[in-house]
């Protein structure tokens, strides 16, 4: 049996109603289970009664030592109180606020370890937790107990069973991955013992040991994957070598309505050169907001239509996908591209007639959503896909393409700020390209930062820019009064306010909530200017180009992270028109006011990025947000990074020697390999 096709139902316990809970945790097999992971430690090392603290928090072991009694208060409130001793004979007394039950377990000399505040005058401990100490039985307190995130019925008590329970009953099954010479090597414990740690740690050194080891795993894996999908790849399915001339170039630089920057040029020569080769190119552009990479990603495409095959352009939102559809069929249609859009709310006949166009290699420029990955979609002849880093992107992705028979150069964009290193060991072998200039003429954005009692004073200036003819947005966190949260500014409530502040011109209202049809009119009518004020949530935050908007204001700004801030600041700036950026804000941590002062200090998103690291940490900065970086169950990219190295450089060697593919020491890499799709299973393997 294998682990990770085993559901958790084979667990006793676990019905349908907590096999729901489960799944909204992620956790749907037995490999799921047990991969679970604690997010954090406390250490419950029991104490001897002499040495506690009042006040503090407390574990301690102690014996019940007498009748526990239950006084009410009212209907609901209890407290229970039982008289205990320490080990070293101390007498205290133990309470549980509400908690009448626990009366009955508590019979004298019934040994138990409690955890809560403790009071050296009343000489007794508030219990926050407790544990019975069972003969023969491990017991989660008195030791280093791991911290779960858990939900509803799902509490963490039932959540350590049932780990205990399939480590228990499925131990045997868990396969052992890194090979001999690499546990030898770097001296890693063994993966069922690693896994046993990790939830149920001796000492805090065996732990350290057990996460040393699972996050080795969990980076070998995946470079495993990269590289071994990179590996076959070359080996069994060249690139396309594009045929592209320098007249063809020139006479698409000449259609542009500017001129190219430096760096924009020769970036499109390093675009130029990967894309003439036959190995599939595999290259980062990183650019700051607004510096210009669209008409790259516009110029891929277009070598892959010279050479007669077709370019997709992959984006994370509608509204985006929309806006580049139109931009890139001005630019390109002249040239003889055909163009198509692709998204997910398109009706079922309009899908259809794009489906076919795709396929029938009369579409030559598709932009969409993820809905370009789904099944039904079968290109003509798919040579290059261009994305940007917030997209998933990965091995399973290009499987995808594989299996359809392309094996297509990819681009990738990045307005994010990612170290090199950090890059190369993400991407594997990724080349990387700057945009590091900004199209001239582009007038610094003025950044505010203003609190909210000087709202009158900030809106009556953005009715001044609109009087010029220019537009603005205006953004806050939440969509709707039902979110309510004290102090905090929703859309559509600003949307009716603003209104009546700008009567005389079209204000406009954009969430997520909206349907996607309403969401692209409402964009289509701000692009064409016929809504002046865009009154949003985040949603506009990344891509959107409407150059002549020049005021950027921002409701309740310290609800938001520096790198999205500064995303959002780069919707402006964007013309020939001097803009402005207004936060509004009164941020009541210390973090909250340094990121308001680092966005009025700086323009340059590598500046912003270092500083958000410096603020927030690298989880988050690399979190949720940038969801095209892998999140890691237990490796921390930054924290652990010279662990990616050695397992890039490990990963590197095996799959180097010809060995690899045939010794039994590796054949449950490459049996993992065939699980993850990476290799794909022929008749006769
Ligand atoms: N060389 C140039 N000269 C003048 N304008 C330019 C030049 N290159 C791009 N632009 C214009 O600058 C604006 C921003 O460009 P683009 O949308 O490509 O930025 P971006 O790098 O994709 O930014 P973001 O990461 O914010 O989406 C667009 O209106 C584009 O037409």
């Amino acid at each position: 049996m294998t682990l990770g096709t085993t559901p958790v139902s084979v667990l006793p316990g676990v019905g349908p109603q907590r096999l729901r809970t489960l799944g909204l945790l992620g956790i749907s097999t037995l490999l799921d289970l047990i991969t679970y992971y604690p997010f954090r430690y406390e250490d419950r090392n029991a104490q001897p009664g002499r040495e506690l603290v009042h006040g503090s928090r407390v574990t301690v072991r102690v014996t019940v030592d007498g009748a526990a009694g239950v006084k009410y208060r009212g209907r609901r409130a209890s407290t229970t109180i039982a008289p205990v001793v320490t080990e070293d004979y101390r007498r205290l007394h133990a309470v549980w606020f509400n908690q009448p039950y626990v009366k009955d377990q508590l019979k004298p000399g019934r040994k138990v370890t409690i955890t809560g505040k403790y009071d050296a005058n009343r000489r007794s401990i508030t219990v926050a937790t407790h544990d019975f100490v069972v003969a023969g039985e491990t017991v989660h307190s008195d030791r280093i107990v791991p911290v779960y995130n858990v939900k509803a019925d799902i509490t963490p008590k039932l959540l350590r069973n049932l780990i205990a329970q399939s480590v228990k009953t499925y131990g045997g099954e868990i396969p052992e991955l890194i090979p001999l010479q690499l546990r030898q090597k770097y001296r890693l414990i063994d993966r069922l013992e690693a896994i046993r740690e990790i939830h149920f740690p001796h000492t805090s050194d065996t732990l350290h040991q057990a996460r040393r080891r699972l996050i080795f795993e969990e980076f070998f894996l995946f470079q495993l994957k990269l590289q071994a999908f990179r590996w076959v790849h070359r080996h069994e399915q060249p690139g396309v070598a594009h045929d592209v001339t320098e007249e063809a170039l020139a006479q698409f630089a000449e259609t542009l309505p500017f001129a190219m920057t430096g760096a924009q040029r020769r970036v499109a020569q390093e675009i130029v050169q990967d894309m003439r080769g036959k190995t599939p190119m595999n290259r980062l552009v990183q650019g700051d907001v607004g510096s210009g990479k669209t008409v790259l990603a516009f110029l891929a495409a277009y070598i892959a239509f010279l050479s007669g095959h077709q370019g997709a352009i992959l984006v994370p939102t509608e509204i985006l996908a929309e806006q580049h559809f139109r931009a890139a069929a001005e630019l390109l249609e002249p040239l003889g591209v055909k163009c198509a859009l692709l998204v997910g709310s398109q009706k079922d006949k309009e899908r259809k007639e794009v489906l076919a166009e795709i396929e029938a290699g009369a579409a030559n420029v598709i932009i969409g959503t993820h809905a370009l990955l789904e099944e039904g979609v079968r290109f003509h002849s798919l040579s290059v896909v261009i994305t940007d880093e917030q997209h998933r992107f990965g091995v399973e992705q290009r499987s995808i393409f594989r299996q359809k028979g392309h094996a297509p150069d990819v681009l990738f964009m990045s307005a994010t700020p990612i170290p090199r290193t950090l890059a190369m060991s993400i991407f594997g072998d990724l080349d990387v390209s700057l945009v590091d200039e900004l199209p001239a003429g582009r007038k610094p954005i003025q950044t505010f930062w203003i609190t909210p009692d000087k709202e009158e004073r900030s809106l009556r200036f953005v009715r001044s820019e609109l009087a010029k003819g220019r537009q603005a947005y205006v953004v806050c966190p939440l969509v709707e009064e039902s979110e309510k949260i004290e102090g905090v500014v929703n859309a559509t409530d600003l949307y009716e306010m603003l209104k009546d502040w700008f009567a005389g011109f079209q204000v406009g209202l954009m969430h997520g909530k909206l349907r996607p049809t309403e969401k692209e009119d409402v964009m289509r009518r701000f692009v064409d200017n016929e809504i002046q004020v865009l009154v949003s949530t985040t949603v506009i935050e990344v891509g959107v180009n409407v150059p002549n908007t020049t005021v950027m204001m921002v409701y309740n700004a310290e609800r938001f992270g520096l790198a999205q801030l500064h995303q959002l600041r780069g919707r402006v700036g964007r013309g020939e028109h001097a803009s402005t950026c207004i936060l509004m804000s009164k941020p009541d941590t210390e973090a909250g006011e340094e990121r308001m002062k680092a966005m009025v200090a700086t323009q340059n998103g590598f500046v912003l990025a270092e500083k958000d690291l410096e603020l927030r940490g690298p989880g988050e900065f690399f979190g949720v947000r940038q969801s095209g970086i892998p999140d890691f169950k237990i490796g921390d990219l930054l924290h652990d990074a010279k662990i990616m190295q050695v397992a890039r450089d490990e990963v590197q060697s095996c799959i180097r020697s010809p060995e690899f593919w045939t010794l039994p020491n590796y054949s449950q890499l490459v049996e993992y390999l065939k699980q993850e799709k990476v290799l794909l299973e022929r008749a006769g393997d």
